[in-house]
């Protein structure tokens, strides 16, 4: 990556301040920089309280920064809210139940998610037109989805929520995927293959991602590059080669106080 590539995402000095102006006011992030650039799939690792997800809740919109910037494309989005955000950003949390709407079939679901940062004017006639799509879109996250679109998301396996989650925040190719620890409620099994499916579909849509996870072999095997948060700062961000030759002992040795 050069750095005559424009990044696609910028925090500039963030701070961020929780319970302000009450006997529990207390800053999270501390002056926290990063510049993403197009193709990054950056995994996110550090300790219990680090920061990590209210560095993605910064991004998202959900909270907003008592200080420095958030840059998408160069523009300030410092102070844009979460639904214009989704317009170019999208999100998949840990638990599977965040990302899909229960009473809604999976092919429901689906055709909510090509609609996603428009004005919600969902057609359900259209379902039919998009039934083939959706079939082969679901049949490529192997795991039996594709014989489940008519099929509420309630009733579904964990895992295959979780990769209906994951199907629906990458349909429209956002600017910027954030994956918020999105396999840890999964079996072991099932982790590796949502793992796998989200190393496949971010390579081949080029996508630009964050990835928190607590797996150490996925934070090395995964993405092109690694940062470590501790107490609302980032304190080592490697990429490429460097991030290669890391081991997991010596980012096990980072996180010793
Ligand atoms: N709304 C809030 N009110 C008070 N404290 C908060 C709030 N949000 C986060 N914190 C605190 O800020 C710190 C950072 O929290 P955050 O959830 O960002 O950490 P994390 O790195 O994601 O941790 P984990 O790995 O446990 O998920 C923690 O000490 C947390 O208790």
């Amino acid at each position: 990556m050069t750095s005559s590539n424009q990044a696609v995402l910028e925090l500039k000095d963030v701070s961020t301040i929780v319970n302000r102006h009450t006997p529990n006011q207390t800053k999270i992030l501390k002056g926290l920089n990063l510049t993403v650039y197009p193709g990054d799939f950056i995994t996110v690792i550090g300790s219990n309280g680090a920061g990590k997800s209210t560095l993605f809740n910064t991004i998202s919109g959900d909270i907003l920064p008592a200080a420095g910037q958030v840059l998408h494309n160069e523009q300030d989005i410092s102070r844009t809210s979460v639904e214009k955000r989704t317009k170019f950003l999208s999100r998949v949390f840990q638990d599977p139940k965040m990302g899909t709407a229960p009473r809604m079939s999976v092919a429901e679901n689906l055709l909510l998610a090509t609609k996603r940062g428009q004005r919600r004017n969902l057609q359900f006639r259209n379902l039919r037109g998009n039934k083939e799509r959706f079939k082969k879109l679901a049949a490529g996250m192997g795991n039996g989805l594709a014989q489940r679109l008519d099929t509420p998301t309630e009733n579904l396996s964990g895992g295959q929520r979780q990769a209906l989650s994951f199907l629906m925040a990458t349909l429209n190719r956002p600017d910027i995927l954030l994956l918020d620890e999105h396999t840890a409620a999964l079996d072991p099994k099932t982790s590796a293959a949502l793992m796998e499916q989200t190393s496949q579909t971010v390579a081949e849509q080029k996508l630009t991602c964050l990835m928190i996870t607590h797996h150490m072999e996925d934070a090395l095997k995964y993405g092109n590059r690694l940062v470590v948060l501790h107490d609302g700062q980032i304190t080592l961000d490697v990429r490429g080669a460097d991030k290669d030759q890391l081991t997991i002992q010596q980012i096990m040795n980072l996180f010793v106080d």
